[in-house]
């Protein structure tokens, strides 16, 4: 769920105002927590789901309530999506820049590895590109390390005002995971419990 979480964060801050479809690639677990959280947070008039494995989205589609719609092909999913979220177990692009709408966010959340990739060169290299972690970022993901591409700001530089927004450009939120992510959630489980016990 903290993984998710993050990503709304980024949807919230780099999404154009007006986003009205969101494709899903993958229909794994973050897959799901990510349908939750932006559907929850969020209006979208249209989610699109695909997974390599067509009985996986036909499950995918069963399991949840909403607005939601199986895919064929990653390109079907993604084509005038106003915001996209990666995550696959996918060790080579699923998502190229040639698909994406000029202005759509992306949550780039599976390739943890340096040797791994999510998106081509072309969407990476196209895109202003956020990060949780820059360091994280030019250590452990793949699709920043073997495309060359700029890390413009963390997503904390956002969050305090030292870094922009850039809505208006197509962009892409490199997620990794950081420790103060779990360390927050816990914090916020913890307290929610103690309201909750010195209540009753
Ligand atoms: N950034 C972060 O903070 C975090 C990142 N992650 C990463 O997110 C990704 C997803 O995790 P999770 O949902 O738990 O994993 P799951 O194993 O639950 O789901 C993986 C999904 O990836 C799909 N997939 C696997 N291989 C490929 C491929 N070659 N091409 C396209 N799709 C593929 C699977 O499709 P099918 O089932 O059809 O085979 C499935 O939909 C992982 O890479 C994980 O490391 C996880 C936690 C935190
Ligand atoms: O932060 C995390 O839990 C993970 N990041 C990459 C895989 C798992």
């Amino acid at each position: 769920m903290r993984t998710a979480a993050v990503s709304a964060i980024s949807a919230k801050l780099l999404m154009s105002p007006g986003a009205e479809v969101l494709a899903i690639l993958g229909t794994g677990k973050q897959a799901l927590s990510h349908y939750n959280v932006f559907t929850e947070i969020f209006s979208f008039k249209e989610v699109r789901v695909w997974s390599q494995t067509k009985e996986r989205v036909e499950r995918f589609v069963r399991s949840v309530e909403g607005p939601v719609r199986g895919c064929s092909s990653a390109e079907e999913a993604v084509r005038g999506a106003d915001v996209i979220v990666t995550v696959t177990r996918s060790t080579e692009p699923v998502l190229y820049g040639q698909w994406v709408k000029a202005g759509a966010h992306v949550a780039a959340v599976g390739a943890c590895r340096p040797d791994w990739r999510e998106l081509d060169d072309m969407l990476m290299k196209s895109a202003v590109v956020y990060a949780d972690s820059r360091e994280g970022a030019l250590s452990e993901s793949g699709d920043v390390i073997l495309s060359g591409a700029e890390v413009f700001a963390e997503l904390g530089d956002v969050i305090n005002g030292t870094k922009s927004a850039q809505r208006e450009k197509t962009t892409v939120f490199k997620s990794l995971g950081m420790g103060v992510e779990d360390a927050v959630s816990a914090k916020l489980v913890f307290d929610q419990w103690t309201a909750k016990a010195t209540k009753s």
